[in-house]
């Protein structure tokens, strides 16, 4: 299929949603309290939003705890009700894209071709689906020993509590709410605080679609507060968080805590992508680039060590910087901006600390390596060289536009450095030789693998980390499995089946 053509974003687009999402109303939090989310082109603010708190989790939990009652009506409906839900979720969402994109290219700084690839896109592929599972979740009937008929049913997890980051705001919500709806579960949604529009806009289709109240809220609010209070609920069956490292290991120790709630991680990485001689150099060399730069470098699994082999180094090295000053860095409006700001003044201090480390460390840049601009978070697509392992740009995810290259000799010593880090998330491999591309593909400690490629998602695969990059997977079959409890169930019979 051919790409279909970006339409013109909405001009001097009002932001209409701003209150928290519980039983299909928009109300004001508890407290009173409000907090601003930034425009981070700008550095202005967008929109005041309704700071929900502990109060208005428990709320939000009481509502889908309700909905989730056995004789409640969303418990009635046939599983192919809930599809249908979800499809239509997908098509008001598609129906609403250039809002929702120019929305999330507001909040979030992302370029506007972006917002639609990366978000309404993928937001409406994911909800799609899992809206044809709702009615295909299957159980077996298992020949026990014993004069027994043994059959088991897969039910849905429960009352979900999910937690979203801001590098892929409306996508990451719907890749949430797709497979927990098509289980039959009910879901408590808290968006990132830096980037809560486009979630409150969907709210606004939830009620539009027709899923009866309760069955998804949406509560905008800070970490340490509304995404605690969640994690920590004795009332809330499951979380799917994605987020870091460092919260994922809170959420866990909530659920240890509290009610052994289940828990699926999505967390960083610091992936390695391998380049051997062989490989098509121009490809490998802006295959590579995008693997680190995309989305300002605002990417889990983004190629962040990028690892060369000798013969082949200098020539990389020198295209890569080429191509990085040519990086066009503005206005994410403008089409010919491929990056826009980093999300917030939070994440461009880290990244400059970060680079600043780099420098002081010894590594070698080769471009970049600051701010542009006085006005919003716009940061230079930079590149280092002569990094060693022990230094904490090779080790920290910086989460920015930094690539980061290293030298290597040979397959055994690559595959060794690419696996000691303590993340695991995505790992690429370019060579036109089978055997070594097989050998590094299944040597290398992470979730994903790619070879010859890089990003390349489909929701019918599945997607998580090893080690410290996650715990379960999301997408595909495997996805759904973690909004499912498994019953046995034992009827004893007369004589042996
Ligand atoms: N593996 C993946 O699929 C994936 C995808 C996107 C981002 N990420 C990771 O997310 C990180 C960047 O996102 P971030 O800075 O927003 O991460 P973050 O962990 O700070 O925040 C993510 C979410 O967790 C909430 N949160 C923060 N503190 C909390 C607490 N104490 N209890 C409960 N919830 C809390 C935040 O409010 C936000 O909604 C990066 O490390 C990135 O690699 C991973």
């Amino acid at each position: 299929m051919s790409a279909p053509k970006i339409p013109e974003p909405v001009k001097d687009l009002k932001v209409e949603f701003t209150k928290i999402f519980i039983n299909n109303e928009f109300v004001d939090s508890v407290s009173g309290k409000t907090f601003a989310t930034i425009n981070p082109s700008t550095g202005e603010k967008l929109a005041e939003v309704q700071e929900g708190d502990k109060a208005d989790i428990d709320k939000a939990v009481a509502a889908a705890r309700a909905a989730f009652k056995r004789d409640a009506e969303y418990r009635k409906h046939d599983a192919s009700d809930r599809g249908r839900l979800l499809f239509k979720l997908a098509d008001l969402i598609e129906a609403h894209r250039v809002q929702l994109r120019t929305l999330e290219t507001l909040d979030n700084g992302k370029p506007f071709a972006m917002s639609y690839l990366g978000d309404t896109l993928m937001a409406q592929k994911v909800l799609r689906y899992y809206a044809g599972f709702a009615d295909k979740i299957v159980g077996q009937t298992i020949p026990a020993d014993g004069n027994v008929f043994c059959y088991t049913r897969h039910e849905p997890v429960g009352v979900v509590g999910a937690i979203t980051p801001w590098n892929f705001p409306l996508h990451l919500a719907a890749s949430k709410i797709a497979p927990a709806i098509a289980a039959g579960c009910t879901l408590v949604l808290k968006p990132a605080e830096q980037t809560p529009l486009t979630a409150l806009y969907l709210a606004s289709l939830v009620k539009q679609a027709g899923f009866p109240a309760g069955v998804i809220n949406i509560v905008p609010g800070l970490g340490h507060t509304a995404g605690a209070a969640l994690t920590n609920h004795p009332d809330i069956n499951k979380i799917t968080f994605t987020g870091s490292t460092e919260v994922g290991q809170l959420i866990i120790q909530g659920s240890g805590k509290t009610n052994l709630k289940r828990v699926t991680l999505e967390l960083g990485g610091k992936s390695p992508n391998i380049i051997f001689p062989d490989s098509d150099l121009d490809y490998a060399v802006e295959v590579s680039h995008q693997a680190i730069m995309a989305n300002m470098g605002q990417v889990c699994c983004a190629g962040s060590r990028t690892f060369v082999h000798e013969d082949i180094y200098e020539e990389f090295v020198r295209r890569s910087v080429e191509r990085a000053k040519k990086r066009t860095v503005g206005d994410p409006f403008d089409p010919k901006n491929e990056n826009g700001p980093q999300v917030d003044e939070t994440q461009l201090k880290k990244i400059l600390e970060l680079i600043e480390s780099g420098k002081t460390e010894g590594a070698k840049l080769e471009c970049g390596g600051k701010r542009l601009g006085d006005k919003g978070y716009f940061v230079e697509p930079t590149v280092f060289t002569d990094v060693t392992s022990s230094m904490r740009v090779a080790k920290e995810e910086i989460f920015g536009p930094v690539q980061l290259i290293f030298k290597f000799k040979d397959v055994d010593e690559v595959i060794e450095r690419a696996n000691d880090t303590s993340y695991g998330l995505a790992a690429a491999v370019f060579t036109k030789n089978i055997d070594t591309a097989l050998k590094v593909a299944n040597s290398l400690e992470a979730g994903t693998v790619w070879v010859n490629t890089y990003n390349h998602f489909a929701f019918q695969a599945p997607f998580g980390g090893y080690k410290m990059s996650g715990q379960g997977r999301e997408f595909g079959h495997y996805g759904l499995e973690a909004f499912l409890e498994v019953k046995t169930v034992y009827v004893r019979t007369p004589t042996k089946l």
